[in-house]
């Protein structure tokens, strides 16, 4: 009798932003507390598991591909090892072939690589028939990156502890976004380092408490929003990247509310008023030459959902 083969499985994951990054000091863990507010949008990246008796590995197409690792330290590869391990089927890891297609930056401060792990936790739940729920799938998760949690739930939250610790945010509004990518990425542990270092050398400014966000954010109302906006990480970002300063200015300067940098950068994020201010805003910023590529999302979007063929 011939083995029933499972059909691929395909999830599409959301980036994220955040809305308001505060940053506490260096734990003993090599980690910062933080409290912040995540923002999933609409620019996504795609994977597919497909159950294979050849070559396992991944293969990853778009954005920044050859930037990906395809080894071992391959965050989506990493997410099939941790979940065949925790149903205690280790051997089923070897037995998957996950193709990975992205829209999100690679080392963009959105959070692709913890995207693409999430995908990878359901699609293989899926594919292995695991049922589990997204909370159990989240414990998991947060042993992989503490970004890795949000992208399975989506929508606005409120993260805390290194980020992994998440409770909803109610958002009804639809925000419309315009990100700017840049030229080369940036290492996350390598913007936390300059924060620490800008930190012991003077004072770099420290956004406040989420509590005025989060009334805009409940209110719907872009422009309340936008002057809320803020990023710790930004100061350290913008010292290992100069040009960020400018490509900032020139968001606004082509119309958009406000621009932040997005976590640990380099990806800055314009907040506008409406789509059609985000399709002005996005052609003007993309002839002004201070960017290598710019794109327009809306937020917020659901997490990591199995994509219906
Ligand atoms: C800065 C943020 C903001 O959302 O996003 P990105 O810019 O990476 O998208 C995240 O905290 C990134 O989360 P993630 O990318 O999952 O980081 P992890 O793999 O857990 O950690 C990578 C490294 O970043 C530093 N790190 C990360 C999280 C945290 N709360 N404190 C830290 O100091 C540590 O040096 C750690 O070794
Ligand atoms: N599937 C993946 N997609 C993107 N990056 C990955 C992936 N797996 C591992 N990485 C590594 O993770 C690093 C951080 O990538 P990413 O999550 O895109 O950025 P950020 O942490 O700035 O949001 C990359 O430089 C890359 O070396």
């Amino acid at each position: 009798m011939l083995a029933v083969v499972p059909p691929p499985v395909t999830v599409r994951v959301p980036s994220k932003i955040n809305l308001l990054l505060s940053v506490g000091d260096l734990r003993d863990d090599g980690y910062h507390d933080l409290t912040t507010v995540f923002h999933a949008l609409s620019l996504t990246d795609e994977v597919t598991v497909t159950a294979t008796t050849g070559e396992p590995g991944v293969e990853v197409t778009g954005e920044g591909e050859r930037l990906v690792p395809t080894g071992d330290d391959n965050l989506a590869l990493r997410a099939v090892r941790a979940l065949a391990e925790h149903v205690g089927r280790p051997e089923d890891a070897d037995r998957v072939r996950v193709v990975i297609r992205k829209g999100i930056p690679v080392a963009g401060g959105m959070a692709g690589g913890s995207a693409d792990a999430a995908a990878t936790l359901v699609a293989c739940s899926a594919l292995w028939h695991l049922d589990l729920h997204r909370d159990e799938l989240a414990e998991i998760a947060a042993t992989l990156g503490s970004d890795v949690p949000f992208a399975l739930y989506g929508g606005t939250a409120l993260g805390t502890g290194r980020g992994e610790r998440l409770v909803p945010v109610l958002s009804r509004h639809t925000y419309h976004w315009v990100l700017a990518f840049d030229q080369r990425g940036l290492s996350t542990p390598k913007v936390f380092g300059e924060l620490d270092r800008l930190r012991a050398t003077g004072d770099p400014p420290r956004v406040g408490a989420p509590e005025a966000l989060l009334e805009a954010l409940a209110s719907g109302d872009p422009r309340r929003l936008a002057l809320l906006l803020g990023n710790d990480l930004q100061a350290a970002a913008v010292s290992l990247r100069p040009g960020l300063r400018r490509t900032l200015r020139a968001g606004v300067t082509a119309g958009a509310l406000a621009g932040v940098v997005s976590g640990s950068g380099p990806t800055c994020a314009f907040l506008c008023s409406d789509g059609e201010s985000a399709l002005r805003v996005a052609a003007e910023l993309a002839g002004a030459g201070v960017c290598r590529t710019v794109r327009v999302a809306h937020g917020p979007v659901p997490g990591a959902r199995v994509r219906d063929e």
